[in-house]
């Protein structure tokens, strides 16, 4: 593809599924099956999307809604819209500018950016675009290794931590195994530079602490002041576990497919830990989430906002940060759609009535229904 079709490409998105064709025109195929793969058979890869697909919304008409807001507040913050960017390594395999693109579209769209351990730009090189970043840690057997990325992510303006609990180590991808996988020459983890993390792959895998347990909280409250989430919860036990050890925010998470293949769809084990939560701390989602109906739907589920992974990276690779500021132009253009077509005037007054068939089983009784309203 020429530059100029690149451009178009973009220009003419209407559509997240838009960007996935000249994204992956753009890459080496095996790069584009790291991004897009699974573990195993991709069961729960595929069940995220489904999930969504199977989950229809149920209008509310005449309610004088008016034109959607879609400004929310978690842990003190205000997004321009209840969404936000998943954390994914390397942007750098995307884009040549990586991270740093990727936030110069997050940042004027008012939502934040997880950024991963395994980012291929620096803290401090992605903090300076300013845009609300938050550190999602991998924490290693080497405690220092881990306490000072986490101090230079707090150092560089960093506003929180999210903890990813599903990975003590990698899952089976099975196209990275078929492709003999290697991450190409000029990629690697910007932010992890000292000796153990020079393997030929750069997964620095065998660092991983496979031994995590609760106390690994507790731990990270003595190293940060920061908010502290835990992503990568599907069940109702472990949310209450989560809260015992006293978080501030849990991401219902399954890896986008990518760890334990059999794992259910996010979208399913959302009412699970919402209930268990029961709006003790802000519960976030991500996994198949591919349009603004989708995110009205995890809103409507008991989300709080609902994260974006591998389209931000089609995105990105698609047109750089125009590509990811189109993506987040797309996603909050549907949602207002979405929430104006349902009679939704912000995303506090979505809940379980707006949804049935997929994600939604129980009879929809509801609280904003009253008899005789
Ligand atoms: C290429 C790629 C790299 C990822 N890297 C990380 C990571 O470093 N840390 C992490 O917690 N999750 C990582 N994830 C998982 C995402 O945070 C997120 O859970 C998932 O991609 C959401 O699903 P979606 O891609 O269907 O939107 C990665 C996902 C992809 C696709
Ligand atoms: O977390 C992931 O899914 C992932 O792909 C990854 C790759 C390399 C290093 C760390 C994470």
């Amino acid at each position: 593809m020429t530059l100029d079709s690149l451009a178009s490409a973009v220009a003419g998105a209407l559509t997240v599924d838009d960007f996935a064709g000249p994204a992956r025109a753009r890459m080496d195929p095996g790069v584009w099956d790291f991004l897009a793969g699974g573990a195993g058979q991709e069961r729960t890869l595929r069940a995220n999307v489904e999930a969504f697909e199977r989950t229809w919304l149920r209008p509310r008409v005449l309610t004088g809604a008016g034109l959607p807001v879609t400004e929310t507040r978690i842990l003190g913050r205000t997004w321009a819209a209840p969404m936000g960017v998943a954390p994914m390594a390397y942007h750098t395999l995307a884009a040549p500018e990586g991270e740093v693109a990727t936030a110069r579209a997050t940042g004027p769209a008012g939502v934040p950016l997880v950024v991963s351990t395994f980012a291929g730009r620096t803290f401090e090189d992605i903090a300076a675009v300013a845009s609300p970043c938050w550190l999602q840690v991998y924490c290693f057997r080497d405690r220092k290794t881990t306490r000072r990325l986490i101090e230079r992510a707090e150092s560089a303006g960093f506003e929180a931590l999210v903890l990813t609990v599903d990975a003590p180590r990698l899952g089976r991808r099975l196209r990275d195994l078929r492709n003999d996988f290697r991450l190409p020459a000029g990629i690697a983890p910007a932010n992890l530079t000292g000796d153990g993390f020079a393997s030929p792959t750069g997964h620095a895998l065998a660092e991983f602490d496979p031994s995590l347990d609760w106390s690994v909280v507790a731990w990270l409250r003595s190293v940060s002041s920061l908010p502290l989430l835990l992503k990568g919860i599907l069940t109702a036990r472990d949310a209450l576990g989560a809260l015992d050890a006293g978080v501030d925010g849990i991401v219902v998470s399954n890896h986008g497919g990518r760890q334990l293949d059999g794992a259910p769809a996010t979208l399913e084990a959302l009412p699970e830990v919402v209930a268990a939560v029961a709006g003790a701390c802000p519960v976030l989602v991500d996994g198949g989430v591919r349009r603004g109906a989708d995110i009205l739907a995890a809103l409507a589920l008991g989300a709080d906002a609902a994260f974006l992974g591998r389209p931000v990276l089609h995105a990105l690779a698609a047109g750089e940060e125009r590509g990811v500021a189109r993506l987040l132009r797309i996603v909050t253009d549907e949602l207002v759609d979405a929430m104006a077509l349902t009679g939704i005037g912000s995303p506090r007054e979505a809940g379980p009535d707006l949804v049935h068939g997929g994600a939604f089983r129980r009879t929809p009784v509801s609280r904003s229904e009253p008899e005789g309203e």
